[in-house]
């Protein structure tokens, strides 16, 4: 059962903690967080390796549980939801994009992005795929297989496979982390549109240029909240970083 709680957050992490491991070994990657993800906001998550980034995206997004608190999204309490409940609530409201790509290599840019609607169980219009592939730029590549893209086509193809569904949030793990930096600005100029279009993303990111596109920063330091900035330069960023990484 899921149970509605109003937040008038996109996100909303109460009290949340995530444990591995057991005994002395266990380790609390994320560590009691309470924290909102503005609706129609951007907001992008730093900290030093192993400070629980990745874990905090994962459990906000319902591909993980938490050990304790609760994950809302939108007005959805998402720990109360069965697993076949939170499957079905990843594949529609949510979108997911990786470091990686993670696109299907046998299949072409427009089939790529049809699999969401597919799996969803809908028989995705032509159209619609195209229309998608064409916020990103890229109507003219529907028929390339991945490994004919470059690195920022990839990802801008990953990104529409995110978006097809028309998730409330989309969340996105280091999307510019395996790029150069002319892809990663093409990307980080997608992600602002989409931002400015009214899209709450949530993005993970190693990169104070990257993070100081998004509307705010939030720091974390062994898996717990230690700082929040808004509006911030990349300046502003690195040198906050560069504090709590000293
Ligand atoms: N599946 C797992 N099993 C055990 N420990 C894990 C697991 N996943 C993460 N951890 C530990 O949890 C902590 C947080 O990891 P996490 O990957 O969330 O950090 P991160 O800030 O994203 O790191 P990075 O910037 O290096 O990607 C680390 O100490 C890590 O070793």
């Amino acid at each position: 059962m899921t149970t509605m709680t109003m937040t008038g957050a996109a996100v909303a992490l109460q009290g949340i903690s995530r444990v591995y491991g057991r005994g002395p070994a266990a380790v609390r990657a994320v560590d009691d967080v309470t924290l909102q993800f503005p609706r129609g906001g951007w907001t992008a998550v730093m900290g030093p390796s192993g400070s629980g980034k990745s874990t905090l995206l994962h459990c906000a997004a319902g591909l993980e549980r938490v050990d304790s608190g609760r994950v809302l999204i939108g007005d959805t309490d998402i720990t109360a939801a069965g697993d076949s409940q939170l499957t079905s609530l990843r594949r529609t409201r949510i979108g997911f994009v990786f470091q990686s790509f993670n696109l299907i290599g046998s299949l072409t840019a427009e089939q790529n992005v049809a699999l969401p609607l597919r799996l969803a169980g809908r028989r995705p219009s032509r159209a619609e795929v195209r229309a998608t592939l064409d916020t990103v730029g890229l109507a003219d590549r529907a028929r390339h297989k991945p490994r004919e893209l470059s690195g920022g086509q990839q990802q801008r193809v990953a990104i529409a496979r995110a978006m097809v569904t028309r998730p409330e949030v989309l969340f996105a793990d280091e999307p510019t982390g395996a790029l150069d930096s002319r892809a990663a600005r093409t990307v980080l100029d997608l992600l602002r549109a989409m931002a400015d279009a009214g899209q709450s993303i949530v993005m993970v990111t190693h990169d104070p240029g990257a993070a100081a596109r998004a509307d705010s920063v939030v720091f974390l330091g062994d898996g717990r909240v230690v700082d929040q900035l808004t509006g911030a330069s990349t300046r502003a960023v690195a040198d906050r970083l560069a504090t709590w990484e000293r």
